[in-house]
Formats: structure tokens, C-alpha cells, sequence
């Protein structure tokens, strides 16, 4: 099966690069989100990244009209009746993205695959409420997802070779390379990346270092494009903490205990760059 049309629930900052990408690679997509506004906001971040390839002479304004035209915005799940696949973009949370996959596994049609962008949640149980765990696969994109080149593909304990195959040609059409991994808490991009950025909150909690002497030494000593903590404000609190969580609790070793300071701040609605506040400011 070549997959023609993609729906992304979930407009956010993932979502929407989702979108992008997809769209551009010459695919049908549709964007759902609950709300409206939501909806527009992802499709407006869309058309501006797009722009910004056309002043910079990257795209032709046509290209940039053509795949604007193959994007439908959506606030209704049935738009799923008749796609090829879903991939689900939502807040990192079991409980809804189990209820949107049941709800999915109702109304899209039994060739479609369900995936889902989850950063950290075990593909096996999100594909347990389905009715077609063979076709429920993680397909994590990284973050921005028009420029990084990675998705790391999860299979669950039940999805098969043709849904794998089928993804990994999708990921090619889009310009990106998969890599196959199985289903762990925290996959492995996260397992690696997290307690890095939860030890840098650390260091900035112990008071060994302010966020931008922590950032600068990650920086300029180890060139990393973006310090830890300036990661972490890109990434979303909320996220960062959803992930330590599912590896505390999913693989059971207290090395993963989340800093409290990051539990302060996600309490505080300090989620980083998305909420204006995390680390840094961003007016
Ligand atoms: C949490 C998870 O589950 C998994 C994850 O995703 S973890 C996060 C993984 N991502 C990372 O680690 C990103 C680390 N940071 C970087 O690689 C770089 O800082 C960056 C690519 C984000 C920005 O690069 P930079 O050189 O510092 O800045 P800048 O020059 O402004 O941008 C470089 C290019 O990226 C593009 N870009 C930057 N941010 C972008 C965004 N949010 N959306 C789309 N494009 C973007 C810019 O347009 C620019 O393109 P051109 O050079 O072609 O004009
Ligand atoms: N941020 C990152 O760097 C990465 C994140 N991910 C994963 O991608 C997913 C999305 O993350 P991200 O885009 O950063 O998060 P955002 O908070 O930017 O976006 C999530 C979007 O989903 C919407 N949403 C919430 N509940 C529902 C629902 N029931 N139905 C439809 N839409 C809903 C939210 O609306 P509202 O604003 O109302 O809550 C919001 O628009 C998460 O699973 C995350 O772990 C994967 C790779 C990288």
C-alpha cells in the first residue's frame, strides 16, 4: 500500500511540522485538533515556515500554494473515515491518546495504520485498545520536525513487517531516515537524551550553575547545537517531565527520578518556549 492520505491529530509544535512534511512530500493531510483556534494557530506556523523557504529562494511561491492546497484543517474525528494513515500528535498522555486511538480504530478504515508521535508511552499497550494492533506503530519525528532528519519507528509487540515497511517508505518520501527500534520506555532517543537534560536541571537545582553557565559549557564544550536547558525550553516542561515519569516508572531505577525543579516549574505552567516561561523568558 502507498500511503496518499495522512491525518495529524494534534496541531501543536509537532503536529503541525508533521504536517509540513508530510504535505510537502506530496501527500493528502488533514489537521485535527479539539478547538478551532488550535487548528489555525498550527496551520498559520505551517504557512509561515513555509514562507520563510520561499524568501530564502528554497521554494518557488507555486510549490508554496500547491502544498498549502493539500492541507484540510479539521476539528472532527470522522474526518478519519477515509485516510491511509493517522498519526497522532497529542499531549504526551496514556489516557488520551488511548481514547483517541479507540475512537480511531472505529472510524478509520481496517487498511489504515494508526501511529502514534509519542516520545516515551509504550506502543503495545496504545495499540491495545484497537482492534488492529498489527497496524499500530510509534513513529517519533524529532523536533523541528521540517529540519531533523531522524524518525525513530517503534513496532509494538504486534505490529507487523507490512506496517513497518509501509512507514519506512513513508519516512523515505519524506525526506527523513528511520530507524527501527523496539518498544522500551523511552525508546531510545529519550532514554539517551532526558537524563542528560534532567541532570542539567540538576546542576541548576543543587546550584553548582546558572542555566546559561550549564548551557555554555554543553555549548561550546561539547557542540551541541543547543545547550541542555535551552533544549528542554524547546521541548516543553510538561514533555521533559512526562518522559522522566514513564523511564522512572517503566524501566524502575530511581537514576531516572525527575528533578524536582522540574516538577516546580511544569507546576508552575513554566513549560518553556510554548507557555512565553521556563528557563529562559520568551516575550
Ligand atoms: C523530545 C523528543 O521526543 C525528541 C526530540 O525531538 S528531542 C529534540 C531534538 N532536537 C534537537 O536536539 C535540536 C537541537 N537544535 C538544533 O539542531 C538547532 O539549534 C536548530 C536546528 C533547532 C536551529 O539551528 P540553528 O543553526 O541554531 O538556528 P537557525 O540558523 O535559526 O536555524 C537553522 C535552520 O533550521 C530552521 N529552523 C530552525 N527552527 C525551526 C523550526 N522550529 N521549524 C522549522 N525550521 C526551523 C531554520 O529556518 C534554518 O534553516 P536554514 O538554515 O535552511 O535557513
Ligand atoms: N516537543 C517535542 O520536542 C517532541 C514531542 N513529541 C511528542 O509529540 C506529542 C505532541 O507534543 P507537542 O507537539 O510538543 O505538544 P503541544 O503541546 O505543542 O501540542 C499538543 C497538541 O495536542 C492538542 N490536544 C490535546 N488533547 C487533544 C485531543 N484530545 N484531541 C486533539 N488534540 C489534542 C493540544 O491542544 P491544547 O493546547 O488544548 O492542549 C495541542 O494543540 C507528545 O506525545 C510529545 O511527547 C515527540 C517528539 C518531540
Amino acid at each position: 500500500m502507498t500511503i496518499q492520505k495522512l491525518m495529524v491529530i494534534g496541531a501543536g509544535q509537532m503536529g503541525s511540522g508533521i504536517a509540513q512534511v508530510a504535505a510537502t512530500a506530496g501527500l493528502q493531510v488533514i489537521v485535527h485538533d479539539i478547538k478551532a483556534e488550535f487548528v489555525e494557530k498550527g496551520f498559520n506556523s505551517i504557512k509561515k515556515n513555509l514562507s520563510r523557504d520561499v524568501e530564502k529562494g528554497r521554494k518557488r511561491q507555486e510549490e508554496m500554494d500547491e502544498i498549502v492546497s493539500r492541507i484540510t484543517l479539521s476539528t472532527d474525528l470522522t474526518d478519519a473515515k477515509d485516510v491511509d494513515v493517522v498519526v497522532e500528535a497529542v499531549i504526551e498522555n496514556m489516557q488520551i491518546k488511548s481514547d483517541i486511538f479507540r475512537k480511531l480504530d472505529e472510524i478509520s478504515p481496517p487498511h489504515a495504520i494508526l501511529a502514534s508521535n509519542t516520545s516515551s508511552l509504550p506502543i503495545t499497550e496504545i495499540a491495545s485498545v484497537t482492534k488492529r494492533p498489527d497496524k499500530v506503530i510509534g513513529i517519533h519525528f524529532m523536533n523541528p520536525v521540517p529540519v531533523m532528519k531522524l524518525i525513530e519507528v517503534i513496532r509494538g509487540l504486534a505490529t507487523s513487517y507490512e506496517t513497518y515497511a509501509i512507514v519506512e517508505d513513508l519516512a523515505k518520501r519524506m525526506g527523513k531516515t528511520a530507524v527501527e527500534v523496539h518498544d522500551f520506555p523511552g525508546f531510545v532517543a529519550n532514554r539517551i537524551l532526558l537524563p542528560m537534560i534532567n541532570e542539567a536541571i540538576y546542576c541548576v537545582y543543587e546550584g553548582v550553575a546558572t542555566p546559561e553557565a550549564v548551557d555554555e559549557i554543553m555549548k561550546l564544550g561539547m557542540n551541541h547545537p543547543m545547550g541542555p536547558l535551552t533544549l528542554a525550553d524547546f521541548i516543553g516542561l510538561d514533555t521533559c517531565l512526562s518522559i522522566m515519569e514513564v523511564l522512572h516508572e517503566g524501566l524502575g531505577d530511581s537514576k531516572y527520578r525527575p528533578c524536582p525543579l522540574l516538577r516546580k516549574y511544569v507546576k508552575a505552567g513554566w513549560l518553556g518556549r510554548k507557555s512565553g516561561r521556563g528557563f529562559y523568558s520568551y516575550p
